[in-house]
């Protein structure tokens, strides 16, 4: 991010900064409608943002000053974008359809793509259909996921969220914790002869991965089945094949995915596996066909009517002009319960950077801290610090507009509570209005304006509202793709590398060696607090 581009942001934060929204809606009766946006089934209303026309036009220019045309263009052509693992970056040519041609290497890689579509396919029918059976022959009634990070959340919340699509016939649960009560607890309840397992790891080197698919190896083995069955009950996915096949999965058994896709990108290659066989193949394919239709949206609409590039940019206005350090997202859906923790990685693992691409390290803010829970939950809960605390946290609020039940009046209060909050936080409510209402009710004037001190809201604070048409498999796809397209504009304007995670490398490294340390075998020098943390674990644990 260029000086210059701070430069021209600036003129309008110093305009905006002490302005209330509040009066931004009373002075434009349009500001709604000039601030709401529609594509691929979502209307986004940003008008709740501290924005005028002319920062909003601020913002859009930023984008371009930022190259974003052309760095949108060098991804999805597979140019080498991921310059410190030398990778390209092209999980949308997961998503691409059949016809169309990506180049890595003087190869066509869509063909690759799809022919892991069709080893899914195939793979998914079996086991619905019941001709792939476990060593007593009969059908699968279970699957366990194991898998960490982008093996993990983007399968896990995608199923969460479209349970109504579920297969009757079968249950997929997901392990990833290393702490045994997860995979113990799961297993406990599950027939080893009709249950399947599919390890699921990019680099076939995560030690949570893999000691959770070796625990369930052996509880297969102990269950009763021999060692030539495990072939039939373990499956795997993994770019690693020479790994994989080492560890022992039969060749027939690993779906290729690819190293030009990124962990927190993976969900739309064989890694959502358990997604196809927990909804079936032809829902999964229409997951995969929404990420296109975001594809196609984000690559060729003009900035200023284009869903990633507003949210992205409207950010970067909260994160380095306001000095916002945090983005909460609240689904207002129980099913999207999950997605503030899948967008969490595929953020903060994206752009929790602080060197630039040329090197450099960076003085400005990156990345914010991602979080939230589904509503109306966290109105009972957190909400407080948003409307009265002293940090002011951008929010966006997602809600399905069509349901998957019946229940007209539950719906009718969800989507009340939504859209109230947003205003709660826009308008607030002065010390002023709050005494009157409390004289009104009978209190004297001066118990009134005290308590009015504590009741004030602020307002003032800013939300975007992201209204889904429905909660489908193609929209839901297109939900995680206008996330990661978010993500990418905001690493563009950065000037960091979205696509690499040094940052989780050196705590695995010194696991190892505490990892000795604690099974007796110490080959380093640890410091005193490490050490006596250690101490402490062996004279409990023997
Ligand atoms: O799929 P795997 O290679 O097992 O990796 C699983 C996860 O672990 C790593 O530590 C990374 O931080 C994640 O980006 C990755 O998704």
């Amino acid at each position: 991010m260029s000086q210059t581009i701070l430069d021209s942001l600036q003129p309008h934060y110093a305009r905006l900064k002490s302005v209330h929204m509040k009066d931004l809606f009373e002075q434009d009766a349009s500001r709604a409608r000039l601030f709401t946006k529609k594509a691929c089934g979502f209307t986004l209303d940003f008008s709740k943002n501290n924005i005028d026309k002319d920062a909003f036009e601020a913002l859009i220019s930023m984008a371009n000053q930022a190259n974003l045309k052309e760095k949108t263009a060098q991804m999805f052509s597979g140019g080498v974008i991921n310059t410190t693992e030398d990778r390209a970056v092209l999980h949308t040519a997961l998503r691409s359809p059949k016809n169309s041609e990506v180049m890595v290497d003087g190869q066509n890689i869509i063909e690759d793509v799809h022919n892991a579509l069709s080893k899914i396919e195939s793979f998914v029918n079996e086991v619905h259909n019941g001709t792939r059976k476990g060593y007593t022959g009969k059908a699968f009634t279970d699957v366990i996921a194991i898998g960490i990070g982008g093996s993990f959340l983007g399968p896990k919340i995608v199923t969460e969220a479209l349970k109504p699509y579920k297969v009757k016939s079968l249950n997929v649960h997901f392990v990833a914790n290393v702490d045994a009560h997860h995979i113990t607890d799961v297993l406990a309840k599950l027939n080893a002869e009709t249950t399947l397992v599919i390890m699921s790891s990019k680099s076939f080197g995560t030690q949570e991965t893999l000691k959770n698919t070796e625990t369930a190896r052996d509880w297969l083995l102990a269950q009763g089945a021999k060692f030539e069955d495990i072939s039939k009950h373990f499956m795997c996915v993994s770019s690693n094949i020479a790994k994989a096949t080492e560890f022992g999965i039969n060749p027939d058994n690993i779906f290729p995915m690819w190293d030009w896709v990124g962990g927190r990108y993976s969900l739309w290659s064989a890694i959502g596996l358990p997604i196809a066989l927990a909804i079936g193949y032809k829902n999964f394919a229409d997951i995969l066909a929404g990420g296109h239709d975001m594809d196609v949206h984000f690559q060729s609409t003009p900035f200023e009517d284009n869903l990633p590039v507003i949210m992205a940019t409207l950010g970067v206005w909260y994160r380095n002009m306001f000095g916002s350090q945090a983005h909460v997202l609240l689904p207002y859906s129980h099913y999207l319960r999950g997605f503030p923790a899948y967008v969490q990685q595929l953020d903060m693992e994206s752009n929790g950077k602080s060197t630039d691409t040329k090197n450099q390290p960076i003085d400005y803010a990156t990345g914010p801290i991602i979080w939230g829970g589904e509503g109306t939950n966290g109105q009972h809960a957190f909400h407080q610090l948003m409307h009265q605390g002293n940090t002011v946290i951008p929010a966006d609020f997602i809600l399905p507009i069509k349901p998957n039940h019946s229940e007209v009046e539950h719906h009718q209060m969800l989507a009340a509570n939504c859209f109230a909050q947003t205003q709660a936080l826009m308008q607030g409510e002065t010390v002023e209005e709050v005494t009157q209402k409390l004289i009104a009710k009978g209190m004297s004037d001066n118990d009134a304006k005290s308590l009015a001190t504590h009741k004030r809201m602020p307002g003032n604070r800013p939300s975007n509202t992201l209204l889904m048409a429905e909660l489908s498999p193609k929209q839901l796809g297109a939900l995680v793709a206008l996330y990661e397209h978010k993500v990418f504009v905001q690493g563009v304007i950065w000037d960091v590398n979205s696509f690499d995670q040094w940052g989780v490398e050196l705590g695995k490294v010194l696991g190892e060696s505490v990892l000795n340390a604690l099974q007796g075998q110490q080959t380093e020098t640890l410091d005193s607090s490490t050490q006596q943390l250690v101490d402490s674990f062996r004279s409990a644990v023997k």
